[in-house]
């Protein structure tokens, strides 16, 4: 609907400086949009003033204030109870079909939260779609983080054509199939059986045929008898170092290990390292997890004595 307000009319190569001038001075209103009329664009301002005309001006949608939120596929995750901005942030965009408050932070042995329903359909499953390729999720069942995508491409960019890769706790699978791209075959192991459930049915989503899903502790992968490894993946911030000398029984020598650790000191896990066979350990923050805490990651390259 058109609305008459007062305007400007200014030469194209002016307008930007007019636009300044008059926005400095309090003098435009930026409920309306400017618009041309020949070759001068018209600027409406909120009163009338020198040069000042009547015109016929379209007005910008209203904004709409959100509550913050994280989006993970139709889910968007808030952190402050406000079911009227959950209304609000579920009416702003068609994909969302549910808006979620955690109820803990992440916890047990699975790394999952609870959650509470502010908006939307009562659920925690979702469909997530992440370069291309699709994943099943349930928040409440099986740990997923929707921040990690850009970790996932660094470490495909590392991968090289047909490796043997091992994920030692691979949730549902967004490392694993994401360098199944690439890799010859990739083992898959967590200890949820949710989250494997899950894991199968993405790899059947993305048709990936190449990633064997495995219902296993961490701690016992040693006995399955998998060739020696080009590449592991160690994703469990708080316990995986508990792990790290398995996980370098089982690489090959010149294979690699991401390890990811909470840490509040740079370096913090490299006295562990240092204890085992390696070579090259490049050490990168991955995100902020509160005032003090980061996640790290340890690029570690095994060299095993012959
Ligand atoms: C932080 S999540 C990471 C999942 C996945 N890598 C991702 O990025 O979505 C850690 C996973 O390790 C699994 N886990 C915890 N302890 C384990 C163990 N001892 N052996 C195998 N998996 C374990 C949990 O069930 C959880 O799915």
């Amino acid at each position: 609907m058109g609305r008459t307000q007062w305007c400007i009319a200014v030469a194209r190569g002016d307008a930007e400086a007019a636009r300044r001038r008059l926005a400095g001075d309090g003098m435009l209103d930026r409920t309306l949009k400017p618009r041309m009329e020949g070759e001068l664009l018209l600027l409406p301002v909120v009163e009338p003033c020198e040069g000042a005309r009547e015109c016929e001006f379209e007005a910008f949608p209203e904004r709409v204030e959100l509550p913050r939120h994280e989006l993970i596929g139709g889910i968007a995750i808030m952190q402050e109870e406000d079911p009227a901005g959950a209304e609000r942030l579920l009416a702003s965009r068609p994909s969302l079909h549910t808006v979620l408050l955690p109820e803990s932070a992440v916890e047990g042995e699975y790394r999952t939260r609870r959650y509470t329903v502010l908006a939307g359909t009562p659920t925690t499953k979702t469909r997530y779609t992440e370069y291309g390729l699709r994943f099943d999720l349930d928040l409440g069942l099986a740990y997923f983080s929707a921040r990690l995508s850009t970790e996932r491409q660094r470490l495909l960019s590392l991968v090289q054509e047909g490796e043997c890769i091992l994920d030692m706790f691979a949730g549902v699978g967004p490392f694993a199939i994401t360098l199944a791209r690439r890799a010859r075959v990739v083992f898959a192991a967590d200890l949820n059986p949710d989250a494997v459930h899950l894991m199968i049915r993405n790899l059947a989503l993305n048709r990936t045929g190449n990633v064997i899903p495995i219902l296993a502790d961490a701690g016992h992968l040693d006995r399955i008898g998998m060739p020696p490894l080009d590449r592991i993946i160690m994703n469990l911030p708080l316990a995986a170092p508990q792990f790290l000398t398995a996980a370098a029984n089982l690489c090959r020598d010149g294979g690699w290990i991401h390890l990811y650790a909470l840490q509040e000191q740079p370096g913090e896990f490299l006295p562990l390292i240092d204890a085992l066979p390696v070579g090259d350990v490049r050490e990168q923050e991955v995100r902020t997890y509160s005032p003090g805490k980061w996640h790290a990651v340890y690029d570690i390259r095994i060299e095993k004595e012959e």
